[in-house]
């Protein structure tokens, strides 16, 4: 069964459709990238992936259940998870606190704030941070940690939230290209070793065909071509891309 299942998905806008009758699979264990042009549907996609946007028709099964069953969200934290561009992490917190704040769906504010006393949960941040090699800075205030840092205890937070779909929308779109292949390569590596599966939109073709395996091709809210890395030629791309120019 597809962890991921998209069968006829369309979202509009007022006039504007984001989203036009869109199906695609995702299996456990897939890492897929969403690239095409400015205006192609993807933010729109993930949004709708995320149970943040309803389409306006067609169904999205998350592990065979229609998404909008899941009505707890703590239920949902642990089938989803979402980076977003600017980490979100608090500034003012220590770095245990944002790394199980990943717990918060699990055990609800309140506990999780009392539970940073725990030995336990100590042991869960402290282990999440050794992973992303920042296990000296646990309890380090975040504002004093470098951009970079900051990013690993974003993914060391996403280590103890455990969901089972990771969901990015652009996460390296503002960083500098070092510190974007940094970030890309640690989150790729925690997701194969983790076993989960990964939904990344990207502007750039070259980390899409660096670090995942199929590529889905968003155009006009349509899925341009689905295929794995090892077939997308030039001309796939020049199309993809051109065309949508020479319409303009
Ligand atoms: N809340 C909204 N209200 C109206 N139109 C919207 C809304 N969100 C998205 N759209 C429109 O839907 C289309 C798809 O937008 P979306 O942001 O999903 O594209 P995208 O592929 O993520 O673009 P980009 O690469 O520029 O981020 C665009 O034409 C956009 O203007």
């Amino acid at each position: 069964m597809p962890l991921i299942e998209l069968n006829n998905i369309t979202k509009q806008f007022e006039r504007k459709i984001a989203l036009s009758s869109l199906s695609f699979h995702v299996k456990k264990g897939e890492m897929v990238a969403l690239i095409g042009p400015s205006g192609a549907g993807k933010s729109t996609l993930l949004n709708t992936l995320a149970g943040i946007t309803a389409p306006n028709t067609g169904t999205y099964l998350l592990d065979g259940v229609p998404i909008q069953h899941y009505k707890k969200r703590k239920e949902l934290a642990k089938k989803i998870g979402v980076i977003r561009q600017q980490f979100d992490l608090i500034a003012s917190l220590p770095v245990i606190q944002n790394v199980l704040a990943g717990r918060l769906g699990e055990w609800g504010f309140f506990k999780s704030m009392l539970s940073l006393f725990l030995p336990q949960d100590k042991q869960l941040a402290a282990n999440a941070l050794n992973r992303v090699g920042l296990l000296d800075k646990l309890y380090d205030q975040t504002s004093k940690l470098s951009g970079g840092e900051q990013q690993r205890v974003a993914l060391a937070r996403l280590l103890v939230q455990s969901p089972a779909v990771i969901l990015a929308d652009e996460p390296v779109a503002s960083l500098d290209p070092a510190r974007a292949e940094d970030v890309l390569a640690m989150l790729t590596k925690l997701v194969k070793e983790e076993g989960q599966t990964l939904v990344m939109s990207l502007h750039s073709v070259e980390y899409a065909k660096k670090y995942f395996s199929r590529i889905i091709a968003l155009r006009d809210g349509e899925v341009f071509f689905d295929l794995p890395t090892s077939e997308i030629t030039k001309e796939h791309l020049a199309e993809l891309y051109l065309l949508k120019e020479m319409a303009l």
